[in-house]
């Protein structure tokens, strides 16, 4: 097994009565790009935190860069770098003053500091944005300054909770660009959390997680591989009448997941026709599509990564 950056061992936290995480296991391999993938609620946060240092476990174990974080959090501290839901920068000061203030934090000071942070400006193509209050910038270059205040210090491991909230599609991708770019040049370990299907999917990596649970990990063109080369769905009103009428009159295996029915077939293009021949107007909709990580998502759990969406999407 490659070295990790992070082992985590049957890890569970309770916030009071309130199960957060339960009997977590995961590895994470150092130089990977790993995603923590799940709907709101779903305790990506949770886990972030506690990798941070910032909240202790209630039982299980963790290691970070080798260190437990509950044993040696300063170890773990100088190890990782984090960038946070909210940027943890003041808009009224400048990109400079930002990191020169994060930088103190760190222990950085002086000409080593000052080298550091021109070495990231030029990196970052922020050179010419240096003395300019952070409020002035766009949102997506404030994300980038606060993706600088959190490799100030050369982390080897960097945790991003939901780093691209807010950010248009445009700057969402530039700041992806950005990361996979570090990893290579910087051999850094990532742990990004996020909802989206698409930034999960830009993961060497994903955990997906569901109200605390680690449904799935893996890499996510495997994980969807393993459903098959294609998934048949089917939108109706009347899903388990459906499924039975397939098992009995097609021979193939139909599960009722959510609203939907998820029917096994090898050639699903093929069976398509035959479907709608014996089902007509019973039918709302019929989809093959390769299969994404919301397949292996919903599979594990029976209910989509975005319900609110899905219910829009099909009343
Ligand atoms: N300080 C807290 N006290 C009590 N319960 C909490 C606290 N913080 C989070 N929770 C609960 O723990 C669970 C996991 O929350 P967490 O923030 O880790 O999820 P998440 O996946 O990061 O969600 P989001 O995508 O909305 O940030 C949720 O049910 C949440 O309501």
């Amino acid at each position: 097994m490659p070295e990790a950056a992070v082992t985590i061992e049957d890890l569970t936290f309770r916030y009071g009565s309130h199960t957060a995480l339960r009997s977590i296991s995961l590895h994470i391999p150092a130089g990977c790009c790993f995603g923590l993938l799940g709907p709101n609620g779903s305790g990506k946060t949770t886990l972030m935190r506690l990798l941070a240092t910032l909240l202790s476990p209630t039982s299980g174990r963790l290691q970070v860069c080798g260190y437990d974080p509950v044993q040696a959090p300063d170890a773990v501290r100088r190890c990782l770098g984090v960038v946070f839901q909210q940027p943890a920068l003041d808009g009224d000061l400048t990109v400079e003053e930002n990191l020169r203030l994060h930088g103190a934090f760190y222990g950085l000071r002086g000409p080593a500091l000052t080298r550091r942070i021109d070495e990231l400006l030029e990196r970052f193509g922020l050179q010419k944005r240096r003395r300019e209050l952070l409020r002035r910038l766009s949102g997506g270059q404030q994300r980038r300054v606060d993706l600088m205040r959190g490799l100030l210090h050369r982390p080897q491991l960097l945790l991003l909770d939901e780093p691209t909230t807010g950010l248009d599609p445009l700057a969402r991708h530039t700041f992806w660009q950005t990361l996979r770019q570090l990893r290579q040049t910087d051999h850094l370990t990532l742990i990004v959390a996020t909802h989206l299907l698409e930034e999960a999917e830009l993961c060497d990596q994903v955990a997906l997680l569901d109200e605390g649970r680690l449904v799935a990990t893996g890499a996510p063109d495997l994980l969807a591989r393993e459903l098959g080369e294609e998934v048949l769905w089917l939108e109706t009103s009347e899903p388990e009448t459906i499924a039975a009428f397939i098992q009995t009159h097609f021979g193939l295996e139909a599960r009722v997941i959510g609203a939907s029915v998820r029917v096994a077939a090898s050639d699903a293009h093929a069976l398509l026709p035959r479907l709608y021949e014996a089902l007509g107007s019973r039918l709302r909709s019929a989809t093959v599509r390769r299969p994404t990580l919301e397949d292996v998502f919903l599979i594990h759990t029976g209910h989509h990564l975005h319900p609110a969406a899905h219910a829009t999407l099909s009343s």
